[in-house]
């Protein structure tokens, strides 16, 4: 799991060099510092927002799933006020989902409907059937009588 060290802007103002880069992109920390060379928008974009929040113009590129999951990588904290539940939930603030337990889930139970299914196709072809054979016969029964 991503590092969950909490971070003040001012301290993460210290890592705005080119051997020490740092950002915060939604509320995580991330030392990209070893991933410079490997960016492939290039390290210019990477350095002009070191030791800053650069959320908006990482978000503006419409970054990938992958660029989204190399943030847990370079991971070093979270900025303060911020706290992650595991690796790909929505920012909550102030750990207020600290302790929770993973919710229950229910798995719907099917045997039911099956069992109205089996009933439907059982009784209703012989409904259809009793209809049709006291029509005949009613419809038979009249003719004779008149
Ligand atoms: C100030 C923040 C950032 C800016 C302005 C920025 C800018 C860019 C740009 C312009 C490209 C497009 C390159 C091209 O198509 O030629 C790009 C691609 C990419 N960036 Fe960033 N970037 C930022 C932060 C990051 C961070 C922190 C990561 C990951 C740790 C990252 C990972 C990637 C990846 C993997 C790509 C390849 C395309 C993709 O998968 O979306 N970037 N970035």
């Amino acid at each position: 799991m991503a590092e969950q060290r909490v971070f003040t802007l001012s301290q993460i103002a210290q890592h705005k060099s080119k051997k020490d880069c740092w950002l915060v992109i939604n509320g995580r920390v991330v030392d990209v510092t070893k991933f410079l060379e490997e960016h492939p928008g290039g390290d210019e974009v990477l350095i002009e927002s070191a030791g800053k929040d650069a959320t908006k113009s990482f978000e503006d590129i419409g970054h990938s799933k992958a660029a989204h999951n190399l943030l847990l990588k370079y991971q070093v904290g979270v900025l303060q006020g911020y706290s992650f539940q595991e690796a790909d939930s929505k920012v909550s603030s102030r750990n207020e989902y600290k302790g929770k337990e993973m919710s229950a889930f229910v798995i719907k139970d099917n045997r039911l409907p099956s069992k109205y299914v089996a009933f439907l196709e059982f009784f209703v072809p012989l409904l259809v059937a009793g209809f049709f054979f006291s029509y005949r016969y009613l419809t038979k029964a009249a003719e004779i009588t008149h």
